[in-house]
């Protein structure tokens, strides 16, 4: 049997089976498939891994990684739904599209396991939430937790928190990128120049995340320590409040968590 056959072998899907093969896991353990035959091809050819057709390749699986675009999950349900070996196990990271539905697509008795995890995968670093489905028992979830686990953190939620979970975290990363794009082009404004702006803007992120991390404070607490009274950090915050950054992103995150919804 192969222990992960990836349907939808894009941008999530290569991320997770890349994290595996870099966390010790050989190639003749992974089988992907995607559309098309060139990108099947072409990651057979970089990573060593198996291909084919989602349709074969899922009839010998122990896990069925499915990570298609959510327009796409009923028309591939259709395709591979049946075919799925009898104790298979599906394992699906598109947003918004529901236990319930995934559950309808599947053989009756099919294990389940929605997730959400985020792009930081690429290099071991994400956080998935997982929620089982009916039929998943606890060895599913610590199997699903050894898949997502190579490739970072996972925490399981009630399957009611997913839509906001991949409002703040799936979504995430890119609230990030683009925080970093304009402190970049901050720097460039005032007078660095870009690569300089880059280097001090990328560990200035990845430093302030590993200080909340591994401190546990409050980021109350930590941007109070860099804010000197009448500093200029105090002079920067005070314009970022002015222009509602913070209502933005509230109103940021409801809005991607209203589209999760709407997606499923
Ligand atoms: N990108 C992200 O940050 C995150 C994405 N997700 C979820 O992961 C899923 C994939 O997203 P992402 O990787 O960004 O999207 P991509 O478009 O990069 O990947 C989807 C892949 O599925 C392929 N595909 C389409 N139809 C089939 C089919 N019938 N059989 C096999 N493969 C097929 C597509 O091929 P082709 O391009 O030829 O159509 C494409 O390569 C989505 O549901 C998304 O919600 C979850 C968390 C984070
Ligand atoms: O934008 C999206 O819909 C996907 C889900 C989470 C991240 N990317």
């Amino acid at each position: 049997m192969t222990r992960l056959v990836v349907v939808g072998a894009g941008l999530m899907g290569e991320a997770i089976f890349s994290g595996l093969l870099a966390s010790g896991w050989a190639p003749a353990d992974i089988v992907v498939s995607d559309a098309r035959a060139e990108r099947r091809a072409e990651l057979s050819e970089r990573y060593g891994v198996g291909s084919g057709e989602a349709v074969d390749a899922v009839a010998d699986a122990q896990t069925v990684l499915l990570a298609v675009k959510p327009a796409d999950v009923g028309g591939v349900l259709e395709e591979i739904g049946d075919r799925l070996a009898p104790d298979a196990l599906l394992l699906s990271v598109c947003a918004g599209v529901a236990l319930a539905t995934l559950q309808a697509g599947v053989r009756e008795g099919t294990p389940v396991v929605r997730a959400m995890p985020n792009t930081p995968a690429r290099v071991g670093e994400a956080i998935t939430a997982v929620s089982p489905g009916t039929h998943a028992t606890d060895d599913h979830l610590a199997e699903v937790t050894e898949i997502l686990g190579a490739v970072g953190r996972v925490i399981t939620v009630a399957e009611k928190y997913q839509d906001s979970v991949t409002a703040v975290s799936g979504s995430g990363p890119a609230y990030v990128f683009l925080v970093a794009e304009a402190m970049i082009e901050g720097g460039v404004h005032v007078g660095l120049p870009r690569d300089v702006a880059t280097e001090l803007a990328v560990q200035t992120l990845f430093g302030s995340a590993t200080l909340l991390r591994d401190t546990g404070d409050h980021p109350a607490i930590l941007r109070e320590n860099v804010t000197s009274p009448g500093g200029t950090t105090a002079a920067a915050l005070r314009r970022l409040e002015d222009h509602g950054v913070r209502a933005a992103f509230l109103a940021a995150v409801e809005a991607a968590r209203d589209r999760s919804l709407e997606l499923g």
